[in-house]
């Protein structure tokens, strides 16, 4: 497949042309162009009156974060914040109908690039439903409403959003309520998320006796991570067979899968086909959706995926927080206890949107993070009837249902932001 890259449109009149520039500067890993992206969005809100800049640095200076804050008449209210990152992940150029980074928009309105979805859209369609709140309504908002922009979501936000929530700047904005990124739907509904799975990476190692390829012995180290990825994967299979029943969503199982295997003894050509090696390993990518018990996981591992008395090690990095600061799981109420929910349902029909029944997200985001301080978060990325293409080839978003995402925040974010706090109970 011949690429040609398309000429930069400097042609910052409209929406999509913007959305389009912003498509164009690579932010994908491993080197994401994080200062250029930055500098990108810094220049649109400045074209905006009244929207306060900063840039913030909790690591190295490659890694900023950028925060854009529309003041409310009252601030002493809890703020909304309404976050995105800056990062995707990679892309394969070669397999793409069109260079991931051109942003090609085709004649039937698809507009493909890396990031369409997942989620330079809600990124730049909160700032396009801002200037438009102010220039047609002149509306200003009751509550503080804040912008976030982090680096490093796709590589599990701990340069990001995990330090920004334990920094003073985040505690001194008072967030009441955030929305963050959520999934694309298929059909006419836009979904919601009210809790993320937690990821878990399972390393297992194991070891045994070293041998001629031509012997059959007991206990080699083949055998004993063999033996161990069996188990593993009818433990998979009792999951994803409930997930093909139609017994729970996917998100709603313990998915494990079999990210890595090293192993074999490297040779000029390749690896000894003739020797059976001492010391295997294999890595596993876990998701635990938020009211599995830990421990239980735990000692499931220990005891049936890697087994001492098979010559098993293993290690298990939690890319994340389980529970909040008060031991609870990781999940924002989708009911009237919630008045933010109740807010949030209002503006999504008051934009002539349908919701589906809130989901947990199969996937990990930045959410995580501030669910963990407590504070009620949902995702939420406005695409419907569009086919779900994040981390997929060929991504793209349509320019219709990405200029209605704005019209959909223009209410979302008037709403969220004129709440007065007043019991929500009569507003239903
Ligand atoms: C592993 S942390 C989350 C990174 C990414 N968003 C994912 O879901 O895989
Ligand atoms: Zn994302
Ligand atoms: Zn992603």
């Amino acid at each position: 497949v011949i690429h040609n890259q398309e000429p930069q449109v400097n042609e910052e009149s409209d929406p999509i042309s913007r959305f389009r520039n912003y498509l164009r500067i690579n932010t994908a890993h491993p080197a994401p162009d994080y200062a250029a992206a930055v500098n990108y969005l810094t220049a649109f809100a400045a074209t905006i009156p009244s929207l306060q800049i900063r840039t913030l640095y909790f690591t190295t200076p490659d890694k900023p974060l950028l925060l854009i804050t529309w003041p409310g008449s009252n601030p002493s209210l809890p703020a909304v914040l309404f976050n995105s990152h800056l990062d995707s992940v990679p892309a394969e150029p070669s397999k793409w109908l069109h260079y991931p980074f051109a942003a090609h928009l085709s004649d039937d309105g698809k507009i493909y690039a890396r990031g369409a979805q997942d989620d330079k859209c809600i990124g730049v369609q909160y700032l396009e439903a801002i200037k438009e709140l102010k220039s047609k309504l002149d509306y200003t908002p009751l509550r503080t409403v804040h912008i976030s922009y982090v680096p490093d979501e796709e590589v599990g936000g701990f340069d990001g959003m995990a330090k920004f929530v334990e920094s003073k700047e985040f505690k001194e904005l008072n967030v009441g309520f955030v929305l963050d990124e959520g999934q694309a739907s298929v059909n006419d509904e836009f979904r919601v998320f009210y809790a993320d799975r937690s990821p878990w990476n399972l390393v297992i190692k194991a070891t045994g006796v070293p041998g001629h390829g031509s012997r059959m012995y007991d206990n080699s180290a083949m055998e004993n991570l063999m033996k161990s990825v069996e188990v593993i994967m009818k433990f998979r299979e009792n999951n994803f067979d409930l997930v093909k029943a139609g017994w729970a969503a996917n998100s709603e199982v313990i998915s494990v899968n079999p990210v890595f295997l090293k192993a074999g003894i490297p040779s000029p050509s390749g690896f000894f086909m003739n020797m059976q090696p001492s010391e295997v390993e294999a890595g596993f990518d876990v998701r635990l959706p938020p009211t599995v018990d830990p421990d239980l996981m735990r000692r499931r591992i220990a005891g049936e995926w890697a087994p001492a008395w098979r010559n098993l090690t293993y290690e298990i990095t939690e890319k994340g927080p389980l529970r909040d600061y008060m031991g609870r799981p990781l999940v924002t109420a989708t009911n009237d206890s919630n008045p933010w929910w109740t807010i949030f349902k209002q503006a999504i029909e008051a934009a002539g949107g349908k919701l589906a029944k809130p989901e947990i997200l199969s996937s990990t985001t930045d959410a995580r993070f501030m669910r963990q301080m407590g504070i009620p978060t949902l995702g939420f990325s406005p695409m419907k009837n569009t086919p779900i293409l994040l981390h997929d080839h060929n991504e793209f978003l349509k320019d219709s249902v990405y200029l209605n995402g704005i019209k959909v925040y223009e209410h979302v974010i008037r709403l969220l932001s004129s709440f007065d706090g007043a019991t929500v109970s009569e507003t239903k």
